[in-house]
């Protein structure tokens, strides 16, 4: 379907969101629940302007060009604050950065952001330096003729020892991190649910215990218990960990955080950086393996520096190639595929169309990230266009993998820092190919992920 363009529409429809009608009752929530992103791209096909319908009894909206996207994530509050998705996870990861609006929000970002700036988060190279260490080492003992990796388990292990051991330490107790292992694992799992039945349910249900189920709750007291034990164990004198530098922070009116802060902010950052970076990697190791043109040029780049350890370096001025490639694949595969807004009653218009008060915005990088207006050919994967020099992206607001804004994601500098050098180290020592014969398609829970486990065949890479 064609957009409608300005000319085709009155005055008076120009001052007000395309609605699209849906299911008596229900609204559009069976096209979104049988095809999220499809129905998205579809809706935003309608009308480059809000697009409003109906879930169920809610007014939603989705805003798809770049200009609305600036719109709502530059204005922020009191125009927009986060919405009923986010609120649903506060009997989770409680009253932490990520769910928080209004001053408790400004007052946590104002403590926090010095520990994820782009110089800050160097402090933790080493340690993911050693972990790319310990699978290259592993994979250097396969069979350098081939052998098959399965590359979802690899990636997502390995951003799970690297955010543990930035977490915790590196004197946790094997057992220790295997429990935090397994209940990470069970809480991602259990995760989509807990957000499906919040949704649905509402109101004073939407944090109930039927909401989150008895498997998240049982998981959720696992990990609590773990980063309790490590909270109470803590000196809070090294700074090793980024729980005793949670406990360290103070601001320059001696603002710091309460322990119960601390623990909430410490099960939050482990969620919010763990699924989207692992499927992030796991997104660039599948291009890595369809584009054996591009792993050689990243192969070339990364020879260029040390043999054994990266040396501390920007990454996008060092690796520039390597850089525009993981950009190319945030693009098509964007871990966080929609952010969520409400409307306040005080909500200016957005492009000139007026939003209802309580009505959930829906931004979503999987759509914006494709339209034909800001990108030439859209589908295609091609790493050259985020080169520098090229005219891409060509709206500020055509690219928001890590969203924009005051909120914009505070670890963003460490998860680009964690795909890049893995991505870098392992194009070097390896060539991968897919598995013959495999089709890969997207799954969204509360991330885009691939909706099978990638298999990967693993070779080493001859010197050129
Ligand atoms: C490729 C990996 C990642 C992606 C694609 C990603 C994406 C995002 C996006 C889009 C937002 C904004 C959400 C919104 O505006 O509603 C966000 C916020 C956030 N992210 Fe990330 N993220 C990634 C990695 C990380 C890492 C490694 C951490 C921490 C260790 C982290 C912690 C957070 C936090 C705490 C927020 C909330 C910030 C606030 O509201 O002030 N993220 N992330």
């Amino acid at each position: 379907m064609k957009r409608t363009s300005e000319n085709a529409r009155s005055s008076s429809e120009r001052d007000r969101p395309y609605f699209i009608k849906g299911w008596p009752f229900l609204g559009q929530l069976p096209a979104l629940a049988n095809d999220l992103i499809g129905s998205l791209r579809r809706f935003a096909e309608r009308d480059d302007r809000p697009v409003e319908f109906k879930i169920m009894t809610s007014n939603a909206y989705l805003v798809s060009s770049p200009d609305g996207v600036k719109e709502v994530l530059t204005r922020g509050e009191p125009d927009f604050t986060k919405g009923i998705l986010t609120s649903s996870m506060k009997a989770a990861f409680g009253d932490s950065l990520a769910l928080e609006n209004g001053d408790e929000w400004r007052r946590k970002r104002k403590l926090l952001q010095p520990l994820f700036l782009k110089k800050s988060v160097q402090a933790w190279r080493p340690i993911i330096n050693s972990n790319v260490d310990l699978l290259v080492e592993r994979w250097s003992h396969r069979d350098a003729e081939g052998s098959v990796v399965n590359i979802s388990t690899e990636a997502n292990h390995l951003i799970l020892d690297i955010m543990t051991t930035i977490m915790f330490g590196e004197d946790m107790s094997s057992e220790r991190a295997q429990a935090a292992s397994e209940a990470v694992t069970s809480i991602n799992e259990a995760l989509f649910g807990v957000f499906c039945r919040s949704f649905v349910l509402r109101g004073s249900f939407q944090n109930s215990k039927l909401a989150q189920g008895k498997k998240f709750r049982n998981a959720l007291k696992k990990f609590n218990d773990i980063v309790d034990h490590s909270i109470t164990s803590s000196t809070a004198q090294a700074t090793s960990t980024l729980i005793d530098q949670f406990r360290l922070l103070k601001s320059s009116d001696g603002d710091q955080l309460c322990e119960k802060e601390v623990r909430d902010e410490a099960t939050a950052f482990f969620f919010a950086g763990l699924e989207t970076t692992a499927n992030a990697l796991v997104w660039a190791f599948y291009y890595l393996a369809s584009h054996p043109n591009f792993a050689d040029r990243i192969a070339a780049e990364a020879s260029q520096l040390s043999e054994s350890h990266l040396p501390d370096f920007d990454e996008a001025e060092r690796l520039p190639f390597t850089h525009a490639f993981v950009m190319e694949t945030l693009r098509l595969k964007p871990p966080a595929y929609a952010l969520e807004r409400r409307a306040s009653s005080e909500t200016k218009p957005v492009q000139g169309c007026p939003l209802r008060k309580n009505a959930t915005v829906i931004l979503s990088p999987a759509v914006t990230h494709r339209q034909t207006e800001y990108w030439e050919e859209p589908d295609k994967f091609c790493p050259d266009r985020f080169e520098s020099g090229s005219k891409s992206p060509q709206h500020q607001f055509a690219f928001f993998p890590f969203g924009g804004g005051a909120r914009k994601c505070i670890g963003m500098h460490l998860a680009l820092m964690e795909v890049i050098m893995t991505i870098a180290r392992c194009a070097q020592k390896f060539e991968f190919r897919l598995v013959d014969g495999q089709t890969v398609g997207d799954k969204v829970g509360v991330t885009l992920m691939p909706d099978r486990d990638i298999q990967l065949i693993l070779r080493h890479r001859r010197p050129s």
